[in-house]
């Protein structure tokens, strides 16, 4: 994931597409270092992260402070990114030849993403997926074989996607994490 988002083809979408893939490293980077560092052991899992911050009051809760950069609400952005990217992978699995990518990929954001995004990179998130390469450039950088052997796999890789998606939310939902700001 990591070297495909900071990858030639990411790169080759244009600035708008480097910036999102930096912002996804760099929020990566984040919970990376917490885990690396002192305290690294209260990050092995999701569920010890909430507690640890939360217990220590190291989550800026309602509006942003003296912890801008907390794990929780790092990962929270990284779970709303994983949202988007379900709901597209599953337009993908089950598009046809005449399916336009930028729409599978709007749709997808609206759905997700977009609530929480400000009206300025709204616009220019959605005039960046117009410029998206077509439907089979998707499957070639999948690299995972032949269209029906990417469906197959794109079938099995869904409902982990779904599933681990799911835990998170339930997780933050439960200690209403899920508008940190
Ligand atoms: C359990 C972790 C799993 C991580 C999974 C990540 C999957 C990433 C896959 C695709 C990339 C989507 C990236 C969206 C990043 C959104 C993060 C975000 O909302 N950041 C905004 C807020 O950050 P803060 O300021 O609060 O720190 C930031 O403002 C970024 C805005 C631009 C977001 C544009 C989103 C566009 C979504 C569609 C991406 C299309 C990628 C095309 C791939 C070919």
């Amino acid at each position: 994931m990591w070297a495909w988002l900071s990858g030639p083809f990411m790169n080759s979408l244009g600035s708008v597409f480097s910036f999102i893939s930096k912002d996804v490293v760099s929020k990566i980077q984040i919970i990376e270092n917490f885990l690396s560092g002192e305290n690294g052991s209260h990050y092995a899992t999701i569920q010890s992260m909430v507690t640890y911050e939360l217990e220590n009051d190291l989550v800026d809760l309602t509006k942003r402070g003296s912890h801008p950069e907390s794990g929780c609400r790092t990962l929270l952005r990284l779970h709303r990114a994983l949202h988007w990217l379900e709901l597209f992978l599953e337009r993908l699995r089950t598009s046809t030849e005449d399916s336009k990518t930028s729409v599978m990929c709007s749709d997808a954001y609206n759905e997700s993403l977009a609530q929480h995004h400000p009206w300025l990179i709204r616009k220019a998130v959605g005039m960046a997926f117009c410029a998206l390469p077509g439907r089979d450039t998707f499957f070639e950088v999948m690299n995972a074989g032949d269209h029906t052997q990417v469906v197959a796999l794109l079938g099995e890789s869904l409902p982990l996607i779904a599933e681990v998606y799911q835990i998170t939310e339930d997780l933050y939902a439960n200690n209403n994490l899920l508008e940190l700001p």
